[in-house]
C-alpha cells in the first residue's frame, strides 16, 4: 500500500500538516491511532479520525483494483442484479405488516433508518432484530449475529431476555408442526445463552467514540464473519449535543454514512440506524421531522418513520428504492414488536402519514 497521501481527498491544510510531520504514504498513517495522529500532526482529534476514515476507505477500494479486479470496473448484467435481489436475505421483524411493506423484512446489504419520537418503539425494534437475525435458516431466518452500538444507554438486557424467550417459544411452536431432524437440531442451538452471546454490545458516549467504533468495525467484522446486522441506536444524540461546528458535523456524518454503506455491501449485512425527530417551523406550522437535516435524509437507502395516531403506533415507509410508500399499524407487546390488534381503522394505508407536531400519546393498552 504505497499510495501517496497527497492523492487522497483530504483537506489541503491537513494534507500539508501530514506531509510536514513526515507522513508520506497511506501505510505510514494506517498503523497510527487517531489520538496519536492528532498529537503528531497538530490537528484536532476529529480531523485525525476523519483522515483515518478517508485513507482507510480509499485504501480498501484500492485493494481489488491492485489485484486487477476493480470494484468500479466490475460490471453486472440486469439479470445478475435481479438474481442477486432474489437471493438477498431479509431479517423478519415479527410484525408481518411491516415485513410486507418492506418487501420481506429488513433487507441485508442495505442501510435502513428508523426515525420516531421518544418511546414510540425504535429501540424495541432494534432489540427485536438483534434476536431475530439469529433465527436459523430452516425457520426462514438468516442465522446471523448482531452488533449493537448504543449511544443513548437504551439497551435493556432484561428486555432482550424476554424477547429472546418469546422467540424461542415461537420457534418451538413452529417446530411442533415440522417434526423433522433439521428443525429439531436447529432448535437445540437456539438457546437463550447462545442468543445473548451473539449480540455484541458497544456503548458509545460521544461522537468521537462512535466514529472510532465505526472505524474499527471492519476489523471486528473480519473476525466475526457471522454478523449480519449492525445497529446504531441513536445516531443523532452524539452529533446534536457535542458538536457546534456544523460543516464538520456534516462531513463526519457523510463519512459515517459512507462507511455504513460499504460495511453493508462488503459484509453483506443489514444496517439499522435510529434517529430522533425534531421540530421544524414551516409556513407557521410546527412539523416533526427527522433530526440531522435534509442532507442526512439521503444517507440511508430506506427510511421508516414511527409515529402515533391517537393511541396507536404506526410505521410509515417513507423512502425505499423498490417499495411503495405505505403506513401500517404495529404494537409493542410484552413479547416484543408485533402486528397491531386488527381494527377497522388500522388496516394498511398508502402514502399519507400525518407527521405534524402533536404531543406524545399514551401507550396502547397491550
Ligand atoms: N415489556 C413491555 N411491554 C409492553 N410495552 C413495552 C415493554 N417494554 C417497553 N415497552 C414499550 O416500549 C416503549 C419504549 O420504546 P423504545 O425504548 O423503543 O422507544 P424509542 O423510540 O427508542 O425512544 P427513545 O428515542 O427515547 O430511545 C415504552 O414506552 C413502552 O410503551
Amino acid at each position: 500500500m504505497q499510495r501517496e497521501l497527497v492523492s487522497f481527498p483530504l483537506s489541503p491544510t491537513v494534507r500539508v500538516k501530514l506531509v510536514a510531520a513526515g507522513f508520506q504514504t497511506a501505510e505510514d498513517v494506517l498503523g497510527v491511532k487517531p489520538s496519536e495522529l492528532s498529537k503528531e500532526v497538530g490537528i484536532s482529534k476529529e480531523e485525525a479520525l476523519e483522515t483515518l476514515q478517508i485513507v482507510r476507505r480509499e485504501s480498501l477500494t484500492d485493494k481489488p483494483r491492485c489485484a486487477g479486479a476493480s470494484v468500479a470496473g466490475k460490471k453486472y448484467t440486469a439479470l445478475e442484479l435481479l438474481e442477486q435481489e432474489h437471493t438477498q436475505g431479509f431479517i423478519i421483524t415479527f410484525c408481518s405488516a411491516l415485513d410486507n411493506i418492506l418487501g420481506g423484512g429488513i433487507p441485508l446489504m442495505k442501510t435502513t433508518e428508523v426515525c420516531g419520537v421518544p418511546g414510540v418503539g425504535k429501540t424495541q425494534l432494534c432489540m427485536q432484530l438483534a434476536v431475530d437475525v439469529q433465527i436459523p435458516e430452516c425457520f426462514g431466518g438468516v442465522a446471523g449475529e448482531a452488533v449493537f452500538i448504543d449511544t443513548e444507554g437504551s439497551f435493556m438486557v432484561d428486555r432482550v431476555v424476554t424477547l429472546a424467550n418469546a422467540c424461542i417459544q415461537h420457534l418451538h411452536l413452529i417446530a411442533g408442526t415440522h417434526k423433522d431432524e433439521e428443525h429439531q437440531k436447529a432448535l437445540e442451538g437456539f438457546t437463550l445463552e447462545n442468543i445473548l452471546s451473539h449480540i455484541y454490545y458497544f456503548r458509545c458516549h460521544d461522537y468521537t467514540e462512535l466514529l472510532a467504533q465505526v472505524y474499527l468495525l471492519p476489523d471486528f467484522l473480519s473476525n466475526h464473519s457471522k454478523v449480519q446486522l449492525v445497529i446504531i441506536d441513536g445516531i443523532a444524540l452524539p452529533f446534536r449535543h457535542d458538536l457546534d461546528d456544523l460543516s464538520l458535523r456534516t462531513r463526519l456524518l457523510n463519512g459515517l454514512a459512507q462507511q455504513m454503506i460499504s460495511l453493508a455491501n462488503n459484509h453483506r449485512l443489514a444496517v439499522i440506524l435510529t434517529n430522533q425527530m425534531t421540530t421544524k417551523i414551516d409556513k407557521n406550522q410546527a412539523l416533526l421531522v427527522p433530526a440531522l437535516g435534509e442532507s442526512w435524509g439521503h444517507a440511508a437507502t430506506i427510511r421508516l418513520i414511527f409515529h402515533w395516531e391517537q393511541k396507536q403506533r404506526f410505521a410509515t415507509l417513507y423512502k425505499s428504492p423498490s417499495q411503495k410508500e405505505s403506513t401500517i399499524p404495529f404494537q409493542i407487546t410484552p413479547q416484543g414488536f408485533r402486528d397491531a390488534a386488527v381494527t377497522a381503522s388500522s388496516s394498511q394505508t398508502e402514502g399519507s402519514s400525518n407527521l405534524r407536531k402533536r404531543s406524545r400519546e399514551p401507550e396502547e393498552g397491550c
